[in-house]
């Protein structure tokens, strides 16, 4: 598949750009990175030891900063197929509301300030993660493999699930197992969430070329893979418990939400091919962002309750 150029839709470089600073937060992608910084500070949560409050708070903001400058070269990068997909086109750039150019310097600007002042603030092992994250997102996932694989969101949902990986190394400068499962539950999840909204956007992809496993390898291989990957996550949200950073109740409501989720992914499975409503997967892909948001509510919950029994044993 050749990926389309597109750039004569764009605004010209050196234009004055007549963008609102609405524009520009549209850049970072609010809505999407809204639940990517709270599963950083969920990481922040359940990591063991303490932090500094206003560490704490600039840590976050500087997560916050990073996600939206990587989105912000996503969507530097992608102006192109974004003018072309219905989904995508009123975005700031293909809207020529925002120069490309434009969008490259504020995403480069955000990236370097997010990542130095969370090194200078906290620790230099937070903002490496955070900056491989972004280099992940903007270079690796969006410039590489989305335009290069059908495979491409599996690995580049690695870049979706460092967050919490870098909240919890904010507070112990340390890579962990347990930092781990909980990258482990996101990039697991990221299959089922993003191909149930690539199954009824397929005719958005096939457009611009993209080879997003659905146009590739059709719907029914697509199905099979959203189940897998939901069977995983689900079992994947439980392993905490197991590990001994969340309680047996946090188990059994991360098992009840697991199985919402592979039920709703079952549902997918068994729509029929060619289906032109695809209400399960529209179903599937609402419900992942309430799952994913579900179950890092639940693990920090279960370790603010605990925190709390353990400090009112302290008390008698
Ligand atoms: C490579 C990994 C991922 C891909 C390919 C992906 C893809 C997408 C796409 C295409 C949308 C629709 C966005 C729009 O139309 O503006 C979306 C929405 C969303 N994604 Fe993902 N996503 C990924 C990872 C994540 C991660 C890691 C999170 C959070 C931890 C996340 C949270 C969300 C949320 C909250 C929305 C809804 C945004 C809205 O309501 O407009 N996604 N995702
Ligand atoms: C701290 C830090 C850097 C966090 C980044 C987290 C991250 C990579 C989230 C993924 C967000 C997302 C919507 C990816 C899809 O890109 P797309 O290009 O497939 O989606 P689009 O077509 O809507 O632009």
């Amino acid at each position: 598949m050749t990926v389309i150029d597109n750039h004569e839709a764009l605004a010209e470089d050196g234009e004055l750009s007549e963008a609102s600073a609405r524009d520009y937060f549209e850049l970072l992608k609010p809505r999407v990175m809204s639940l990517v910084v709270f599963t950083a500070f969920a990481g922040l949560v359940l990591a063991p030891g303490h932090i500094n409050p206003v560490l704490g708070l600039i840590a976050i903001l500087c997560i916050a900063v990073g996600a939206g400058a990587s989105g912000a070269l996503n969507m530097w990068y992608d102006a192109d197929i974004d003018a072309v997909m219905s989904r995508t086109a009123k975005r700031p750039i293909p809207a020529g509301r925002i120069a490309p150019s434009e969008a490259l310097a504020f995403g480069l600007v955000l990236s370097g300030f997010s990542v130095v002042i969370l090194g200078l603030a906290v620790n230099w092992l937070s903002a490496g993660i955070l900056a491989f994250t972004i280099f992940f997102y903007a270079v690796i996932y969006t410039m590489w493999l989305k335009r290069s694989t059908p495979q491409n969101i599996v690995i580049g949902g690695a870049a979706g699930a460092f967050p919490p990986m870098i909240g919890w190394a904010c507070v112990t400068n340390t890579v962990t197992i347990e930092s781990t499962v909980l990258f482990l539950i996101i990039f697991l999840w990221t299959p089922a969430h993003f191909w149930a909204l690539a199954l009824f956007k397929m005719r958005d992809y096939e457009a611009v070329g993209v080879p997003m496993l659905p146009n590739v390898s059709g719907e029914r291989v697509t199905k099979h893979q959203i189940v897998a990957y939901a069977v995983l996550t689900a079992v994947c949200a439980v392993l905490p418990s197991f590990l001994g950073f969340a309680s047996y109740g946090y188990g059994l409501v991360a098992a009840a939400l697991g199985a919402i989720f592979v039920y709703c992914s079952i549902a997918v499975w068994r729509m029929p091919d060619g289906d032109l409503k695809m209400i399960p997967a529209k179903k599937l892909f609402a419900f992942s962002i309430f799952y994913l948001f579900a179950v890092f509510s639940a693990l920090m919950i279960d370790r603010l309750a605990a925190m709390l029994v353990s400090q009112a044993g302290g008390l008698f």
